[in-house]
């Protein structure tokens, strides 16, 4: 006799740019056809009298609807929240944000990674203070030191020399600029699935160049422009992106994990350089919460796939990869708010078999919500 068919609803709470990338009907229609209905949060009434919902997928800001969470979780404690705001409030602080890479210890014989120097710089004196500057070297750039997904939170600035300090505004973090041969990396995080790609980025700046250029010069998400806006650039049609070899997919791998479990997100990128001055050292310039996954090809299996294991309780990396479904209580990996996808061993021994997501068949080792 067929079984009845298990349905999940999770809430979705995001911008109305980022529902406009991200809710697609592609992936909308993988979702339900795989048990998961994808539903949108109305903002004009309260979390807790909608759903119910197995998970909370968020990228809303502010002290409104952190108590919207709050309240929703003692209500529905078997609901997963989809990241905790204090894990993601990390990554509104350009300092905070870089410290869990400095933090970071992986084992690599070949490549190596860290963060370019910097300084934070709070106020107007400090900026022209030469004490603050014995750490770094020009060309630098200024990046706000809020990062909290508005525009203003996005205006950078190269800065040459100390001319072009003039114009800053703290409060502000100073990086060193490091040459990467104008392509950047992005690294997409979406639980344990690890995705890098190429995006264009801004140019080299040499010793000869450098003497000649005058003050800064203000710039905005490079790497996210259209292509119609690159192809005009003289610049952008000498680019060969497909002469980049990619950092090698393990070695990005390892720090992608790392900086999930320690950050306890499941949903982010980073972005990488590679310092032309030595061809194996990787810099992490950049963590982004919820990135624009649309980008990603076949986002929408991945997320799906993701999605099941959330409403599934089960992860791949502890129940099916090492298949030790006890390692669950011991290890520290990315946990959500709410309840953790993978905190507990006793929630881990209620396997039941469960239609969601299965390809016709049922596995034993799912659990049920
Ligand atoms: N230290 C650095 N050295 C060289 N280039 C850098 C450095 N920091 C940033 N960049 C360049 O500036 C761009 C913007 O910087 P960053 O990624 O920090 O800003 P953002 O506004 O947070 O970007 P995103 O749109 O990814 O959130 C990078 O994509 C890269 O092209
Ligand atoms: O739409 P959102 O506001 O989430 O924009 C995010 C943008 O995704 P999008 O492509 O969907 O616009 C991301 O692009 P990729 O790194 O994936 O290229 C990156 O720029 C984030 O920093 C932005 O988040 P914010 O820092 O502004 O919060
Ligand atoms: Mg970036
Ligand atoms: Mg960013």
């Amino acid at each position: 006799m067929a079984r009845e068919e298990r349905r999940f609803e999770i809430g979705y709470g995001l911008l109305p740019k980022k529902e406009n990338s991200f809710i697609r009907e592609s992936l909308v229609n993988q979702a339900k056809s795989r048990g998961i209905d994808l539903v949108k949060i109305d903002r004009g009434r309260p979390l807790v009298e909608q759903g119910p919902f197995h998970c909370v997928l968020h990228k809303l800001y502010g002290e409104d609807w952190r108590s919207q969470l709050e309240d929703f979780r003692s209500r529905n404690p078997n609901a997963v929240i989809i990241d905790s705001p204090d894990a993601i409030e990390r990554l509104h602080n350009r300092i905070s944000m870089l410290q869990v890479v400095s933090e970071l210890k992986i084992e690599n014989q070949s490549e190596t990674f860290g963060i370019p120097k910097q300084i934070v710089i709070y106020d107007q004196e400090t900026l022209f203070d030469n004490q603050a500057w014995e750490l770094l070297k020009f060309p630098v750039i200024a990046k706000p030191l809020v990062a909290d997904g508005s525009a203003k939170s996005h205006k950078m600035s190269l800065v040459f020399n100390h001319d072009g300090l003039n114009k800053l505004k703290p409060p502000i973090v100073l990086q060193e600029f490091v040459n990467h041969g104008g392509v950047i990396f992005k690294v997409y995080v979406v639980g344990e699935y690890v995705k890098c790609v190429k995006r264009k980025s801004l140019p080299d700046v040499s010793e000869e160049k450098l003497k000649s250029l005058e003050g800064s010069l203000s710039f905005s998400q490079v790497s996210n422009l259209a292509t119609h806006e690159k192809s005009d650039d003289k610049y952008y049609k000498k680019m060969h992106l497909e002469d980049t070899e990619l950092p090698p997919q393990s070695f990005m791998t390892d720090i992608a994990r790392g900086l999930r479990r320690a950050m306890k997100l499941n949903l982010f990128n980073f972005d990488v350089i590679r310092d032309t001055r030595f061809g194996n050292r990787y810099l992490i310039i950049d963590i982004n919460y919820f990135p624009g996954y649309a980008k990603m090809p076949g986002y929408e299996t991945v997320l799906t796939d993701f999605f099941c294991d959330i409403v599934n309780r089960k992860e791949r990396d502890v129940v099916v990869e090492r298949g030790l479904v006890v390692e669950c209580s011991q290890e520290k990996v990315a946990g959500t708010d709410g309840r953790s996808v993978l905190s507990c061993e006793e929630e881990v021994r209620k396997t039941v078999t469960n239609s969601c997501c299965s390809d016709g068949e049922d596995k034993e080792n799912s659990i049920q919500v």
